[in-house]
């Protein structure tokens, strides 16, 4: 219309029109390398979602890189993503998919894949909906996944150290009644049994004496070693004090707790240090006290079984005394 009322172009006109749209096309052509540069020097995978569909429209080139697959494989479906999401965090994934839908944006959610050589990695995904169900417009949900395995890595470093004891690896006095706390509040709620085993190790001054703070160290790592042979999921075993541990065990009444007290007695009688002059013998004196109704907190659990290994030691040593 425009050109009716115009006239039609002249020669020139139409010759410099078309070296317009040449010189557009170009830059648009420049552009895109520009972004296609851009995208493979990411090292996140940026994607994108149709949801309705379930397409996967598009994923950078650092998804081979991160998923160690073809992207190829990639831009089918989302379920093939999916797939490659550790079974534990699936749940996860889908669950907070949907939230990004409601919320319109996530800025964080963490899970781990599964690469094409097995190798499990940490992803931090951060993503949002890009084009809401509009005039025909597709519903796009776009994100970009960082792999974050080595901070998780890390983290997972400084949380060891911050609660484990670094010469018997056993957890430290800190991390053992913090969890000790809860496990009490949960046995005092299901009105589970709790039993806590409190052990020292013997003349352990002697030993120190004797062999040297370094053999003494040793006696430490062993003792601890038929601590933590003692445990089972969701028992809890630290050392508490410099020559002291103690075990908590859940679910455990006074019966179950003294047997296993025995084997812990039996472990270390049985336990020959080599030294210089011989294999060193070393014996423990444990305290032995389970939860009672009328128990307010942890401490009088503790007390009880704290007073039980002062009568062990008083009584000759080797042995486990019930408080
Ligand atoms: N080698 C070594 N010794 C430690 C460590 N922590 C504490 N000790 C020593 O453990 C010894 C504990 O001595 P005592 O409290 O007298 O106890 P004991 O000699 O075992 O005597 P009983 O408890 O009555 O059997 C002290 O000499 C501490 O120096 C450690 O990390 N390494």
């Amino acid at each position: 219309m425009d050109e009716q009322l115009l006239g039609p172009l002249s020669a020139d006109e139409t010759m410099l029109a078309l070296l317009h749209s040449r010189a557009e096309a170009e830059r648009l052509r420049e552009r895109e390398r520009l972004f296609s540069a851009l995208l493979e020097s990411v090292n996140s995978v940026l994607w994108a979602l149709n949801w309705q569909t379930g397409e996967i429209i598009y994923v950078s080139p650092a998804y081979e890189q991160v998923f160690g697959r073809p992207i190829a494989l990639a831009m089918t479906s989302y379920d093939v993503w999916i797939n490659n999401v550790y079974p534990d965090d699936v749940e996860y994934v889908q669950e907070t998919l949907n939230q990004v839908l409601q919320q319109g944006a996530m800025e964080s959610r963490e899970y781990r894949i599964i690469r094409g050589d097995g190798e499990i990695r940490w992803l931090s995904d951060k993503c949002f909906v890009s084009q809401r169900s509009e005039a025909g417009m597709p519903l796009l949900v776009v994100g970009i996944a960082e792999d974050i395995t080595e901070k998780k890595r890390m983290e997972e470093e400084l949380q060891r150290l911050a609660t484990t004891d670094v010469l018997t690896r056993s957890s430290n006095r800190r991390h053992f009644f913090e969890s000790a706390q809860r496990a009490f509040e949960l046995a005092k709620t299901t009105a589970e049994p709790l039993a806590f085993l409190l052990f020292d190790i013997d003349d352990f001054k002697k030993i120190n004496d004797r062999f040297g703070h370094q053999m003494g160290d040793l006696v430490l790592q062993r003792v601890a070693e038929c601590g933590a042979q003692m445990i089972r999921r969701g028992d809890l075993f630290g050392r508490i004090g410099g020559e002291e541990f103690a075990l908590l065990l859940p679910g455990c009444d006074r019966e179950l707790a003294e047997q296993i007290g025995v084997r812990l007695q039996r472990a270390v009688r049985q336990l020959m240090v080599p030294t210089p002059q011989g294999p060193l013998r070393v014996t423990i004196s444990q305290g032995l006290a389970v939860v009672k109704e009328d128990d307010k907190g942890l401490d009088a659990l503790y007390a009880r079984a704290d007073e039980a290994m002062y009568k062990a030691k008083r009584q000759g040593k080797d042995q486990i005394v019930q408080g």
